[in-house]
């Protein structure tokens, strides 16, 4: 649904250069430390931003060349982005519904309700939670087959987080061939949630792998100075020192456990993993 080819946007002391693919019917995650080039991937993404060189499409099209009908099937949040404060849910209804002709007013309406979200209230009054749930209702609220998804769980205390993950699960069982590109700095939202993982570092993509493989695959082989020189290295990724030696980040746990048995092997988190590679040595 989505393919970046090395889409490169330049600003004048930042350069994203990134490829990347999302598949119909699945959720992808972007997860990277601040000022990774998140925002600026997902506003390359929206035609937000000019891309220098390389390509972004969607649906095979490039994304200069987007219909208004392509654009509206597009449900997007944006980390920074929040509707004129003056506003009312009432009054959000009612331009969403001018602006998005297949947008669902029971449904908005409905979910407002669930959250509780007050109709009359203006959104300047609103929480961070408030605002963040109205904000992922509104990309939910017209059909969209694609969402684009800045941080949508940001500044959230747990259990809106979690209402948020679950709503966006809900969508894609009632839409299954809806994709979805979502960041976070909190992996485990992402590990509950996505099928597969982009770490972006530094404007670049520094590793891309289905979610399971991570969870299944990956291990973190902890050593001192000498075990180090015995191990094969064909299989490990990134080295971190420690007190007593290094940590190794390998995507053949299995390799290892087999072939050293008294090698130390650890199943790492996803946030294990991710801080392997933004703070250790590429091997
Ligand atoms: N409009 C702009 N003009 C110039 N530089 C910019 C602009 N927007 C962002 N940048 C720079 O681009 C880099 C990437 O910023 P971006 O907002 O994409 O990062 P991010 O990964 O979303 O960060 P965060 O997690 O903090 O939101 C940063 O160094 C930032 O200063």
């Amino acid at each position: 649904m989505i393919v970046m080819e090395n889409a490169v946007v330049r600003y004048p002391s930042f350069e994203l250069d990134c490829s990347l693919q999302v598949n119909e019917g699945t959720i992808t995650g972007i997860v990277g430390e601040n000022g990774a080039g998140k925002t600026t991937l997902f506003k390359a993404l929206l035609g937000l931003v000019p891309i220098a060189s390389g390509s972004a499409k969607i649906n095979g099209q490039d994304i200069a060349e987007l219909s208004l009908a392509d654009r509206e099937s597009i449900g997007t949040v944006l980390a920074e982005s929040f509707f004129n404060d003056v506003y009312t849910i009432k009054d959000l209804s009612r331009l969403l519904k001018s602006f998005y002709r297949k947008f669902d007013e029971s449904y908005f309406l409905r979910k407002c309700a669930d959250f509780h979200l007050p109709k009359d209230q203006k959104l300047k009054e609103f929480s961070t939670g408030m605002k963040a749930k109205l904000k992922t209702l509104t990309a939910l609220s017209h059909e969209a087959q694609l969402l684009i998804l800045d941080e949508p769980t940001s500044g959230l205390d747990v259990s809106a987080r979690y209402e948020i993950l679950d709503m966006l699960q809900d969508y894609l069982v009632a839409h299954p061939r809806c994709s979805i590109l979502i960041s976070s700095h909190i992996s485990s939202d992402l590990e509950k949630l996505c099928d597969d993982i982009y770490y972006l570092k530094a404007g670049k993509v520094l590793l891309h792998e289905d979610t399971d493989r991570l969870l299944d695959v990956y291990g973190v082989l902890k050593v001192d100075e000498e075990g180090m020189g015995q191990l094969d290295r064909d299989f490990l990724l990134y080295r971190k020192r420690t007190n007593y030696g290094y940590d190794l980040l390998t995507d053949q746990r299995l390799f290892y456990m087999e072939n050293y048995p008294k090698l130390v092997v650890e199943k790492p988190t996803i946030d294990q993993i991710m801080l392997m590679i933004m703070d250790g040595d590429r091997l």
